[in-house]
Formats: C-alpha cells, structure tokens, sequence
C-alpha cells in the first residue's frame, strides 16, 4: 500500500476530459491519471477574460483536489476572444456557424488558464497565457464545410487549430500549444519544479 502511494504521487491527476491535453502531457514524459470535473463552468463576472479562464480553471483543479487531497491535480480552461465577446464551446451548428462568422478575417486572442493544485501542502499555481489567432476572411460556403466535418463541437470557439481549423487559420503569435488547449511549455517549468516530470 505505502508502495502504491509513493507512485501516486510521482503521477499527476488531469482534471480534464480534454484528449489534447492528455496528448500533450503524455508527449512531454508526464505520467497522469485522468480524473475530469464536473464543476458548472459558470463565467465569474466582473473580471477580463484572461482571469476568467484561470478562474475557470481554477474552479475545475479545485472540485477534482477535493476529493484527491494528496494528489498534485492540473485543471485548465480555454476561451476564445474576440472584441468584447467571449466565445465558448458552441451548443449548436448556428451557434458555431455566429462564432466563425465572428472570427472571419479578424484578430482574437485565446486564453488558456490552467491552475496546479495540492490541497494537503496548501500550494495553488495559476497561470493564464494569451496567443494571437488572425483568421483568414472565411465565405459562407467554407464556414458549412467546416461545421459539417463536425470539428467545430468540442472546442471553444468552434474551431481546431490541430485540425481542420488549421487551414482557416492566417496567422498566428505566441504559444501553439496553448490554443490547442494546454501551454505545455510554462506548465512544464511548474511541473519540473514539483518534480512530476520524468527524464529532465
Ligand atoms: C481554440 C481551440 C480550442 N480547442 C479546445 C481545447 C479545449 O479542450 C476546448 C475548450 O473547452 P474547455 O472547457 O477548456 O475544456 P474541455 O471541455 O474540452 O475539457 P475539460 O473542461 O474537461 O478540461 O477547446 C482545441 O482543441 N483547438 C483549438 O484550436
């Protein structure tokens, strides 16, 4: 038993459903077992975006380190920005059909926040990064093409740069990985201080 608990620690809990952020991990050598939340992901009012997403993820790491309370636990939330609208997942084929309507031949930004919890030693990091997204001016044809490759559902702002979405896209500055959903390269920095990185 006392065995098993030394490897449970060495083994990071993914507060998430999100297969990206479990491909993402895994790439960089961290061992994880996959726990998502349930926590209504309700957006805080009041506060920028930015601070939505780490709120929200905040929210998610905080209902799975609950019940984990000896457990390192990562929680993370995307969004997707553009003037003053926040864009979430989409609900519906009109929905995603405003969202890429509302991106066509714009800049917006995507923030992903994500929050490492360990209730037992009492530490919360959280952290949000922000990446430029322009996307290229998208014509009525393109936007029901893409929505009917069905890519646009799970994914904030319908629309996956790792996929499909890849082509709509005209440019871009700052971390890829972040809008695909977790910024591996500054949630590695805080894992390899916490020693949950193997090979580094
Ligand atoms: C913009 C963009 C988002 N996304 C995804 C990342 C997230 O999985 C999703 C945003 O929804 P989230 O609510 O951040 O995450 P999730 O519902 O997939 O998983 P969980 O709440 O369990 O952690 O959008 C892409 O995969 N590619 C992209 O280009």
């Amino acid at each position: 038993m006392k065995e098993n608990q030394h490897i449970d620690t060495k083994r990071l809990v993914l507060a998430s459903q999100s297969p990206r952020r479990k491909d993402l991990l895994e790439e960089a050598g961290v061992l994880i077992d996959i726990i998502p939340s349930h926590a209504d992901e309700i957006l805080p009012e009041g506060v920028d975006p930015a601070s939505c997403a780490k709120e929200l993820a905040r929210l998610k790491s905080r209902d799975v380190a609950a019940a984990h309370p000896d457990r390192w636990v990562l929680g993370a939330d995307t969004i997707v920005v553009v003037g003053e609208a926040i864009l979430g997942k989409p609900e519906s084929g009109d929905d995603a059909r405003r969202m890429l309507g509302a991106l066509s031949g714009r800049a917006h930004q995507v923030c992903t926040g994500f929050c490492l919890i360990n209730t037992s030693l009492e530490r919360e990091i959280c952290e949000v990064v922000t990446t430029d997204v322009t996307f290229k001016t998208l014509s009525p044809a393109e936007i029901n093409w893409y929505i009917e490759t069905g890519e646009p559902f799970d994914k904030a702002g319908a629309y996956g740069i790792q996929g499909k979405g890849a082509s709509l896209v005209r440019e871009i500055n700052g971390s890829y990985t972040n809008v695909v959903g977790l910024p591996i390269c500054e949630v590695v920095v805080h894992l390899k201080a916490i020693d949950l990185v193997e090979f580094r």
